[in-house]
């Protein structure tokens, strides 16, 4: 079955897109870490796959969103490439604002003239059974067994994916390649777990890098950037708007006051187009 595709990122995380609006398209999770791989595949972060609208949801969306990682699994979120479909369909339909729906709920992405997409990412959840953890507990200090003592407790929430948030003296004193797949699986998260390290800046500015469940250390993590901005506030470290500097490019984030929700601003790119022949690739 040959598929066309776009190629694209934002602040260097990286998608595959692919349009099932028209017709199913046979993805098992074998076959979505094929098209993956990056060399015997396309490559990607993440695969985006986009769909219509189930008929009976409330509130009408333009297109139905789901996100997968090189590993096959699911993730209810993907801030970044919310942006890249907000964008693509922005053009599309000839519109600056396109509404999602993703399984964390009804998004809405705006598309600036300048290149930069907007997108409310809706309020995050902060409780232990929502993120989730694997027992009750306060979900802003969430102390890890078995990581190292220079690991502080971290701060995890959900929005729409599992974040935990570490906020360290400076960028040296946690490798987030040699942590970061600890805490993915680490039992507390039942689901896994995105783990940011992130170093405060200043109240308005953060550096943070991801190791992202699924898909290990990326350029960028928008629902991560999201978490990080959030757990920096409930902590004291920041105000409710930030800009957050990743390893692929800067995200720019509000903790909007007056509806609990996040704003997360950045670009989206679209590299290239093609074309693939899905059977090509794992059944
Ligand atoms: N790996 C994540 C999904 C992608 C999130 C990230 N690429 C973003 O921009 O939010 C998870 O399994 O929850």
């Amino acid at each position: 079955m040959q598929v066309d595709f776009h190629k694209m990122h934002g602040a260097g995380n990286d998608f595959v897109v692919l349009d099932a609006r028209k017709r199913a398209l046979p993805l098992a999770p074998a076959r979505i870490a094929a098209l993956a791989d990056r060399r015997r595949g396309i490559g990607f972060d993440q695969l985006v796959l986009l769909q219509t609208d189930e008929p009976d949801a409330t509130g009408a969306a333009d297109v139905r969103v789901r996100f997968f990682n090189p590993d096959g699994s699911e993730a209810g979120a993907c801030g970044n490439a919310s942006r890249c479909v907000g964008r693509l369909l922005s053009a599309e339909l000839h519109r600056p604002a396109i509404r999602l729906r993703t399984a964390a709920g009804l998004l809405e992405a705006v598309a600036d003239t300048d290149g930069t997409v907007t997108v409310d990412m809706g309020a995050p959840r902060f409780g232990w059974d929502t993120v989730p953890l694997a027992r009750e507990g306060d979900t802003l200090r969430v102390v890890l067994d078995g990581l190292p003592p220079e690991l502080p407790p971290g701060a995890a929430l959900s929005m729409g994916n599992p974040h935990c948030s570490f906020f360290l003296p400076t960028a040296a004193a946690v490798d987030p390649v040699l942590v970061g797949p600890v805490v993915e699986r680490h039992p507390m998260f039942p689901e896994r777990v995105n783990a940011g390290f992130a170093v405060v800046e200043a109240p308005d500015r953060l550096r943070l890098r991801v190791w992202e469940r699924g898909a290990g250390l990326t350029l960028a993590c928008g629902s991560g950037a999201c978490a990080a901005a959030v757990n920096a506030h409930r902590l004291g470290l920041c105000g409710r708007a930030v800009t957050v500097e990743l390893d692929g490019g800067v995200l720019g984030i509000e903790w909007r006051a007056s509806d609990d929700h996040v704003l997360m601003s950045g670009p989206a790119v679209l590299s290239f187009s093609g074309r693939v022949e899905l059977e090509e690739f794992a059944a």
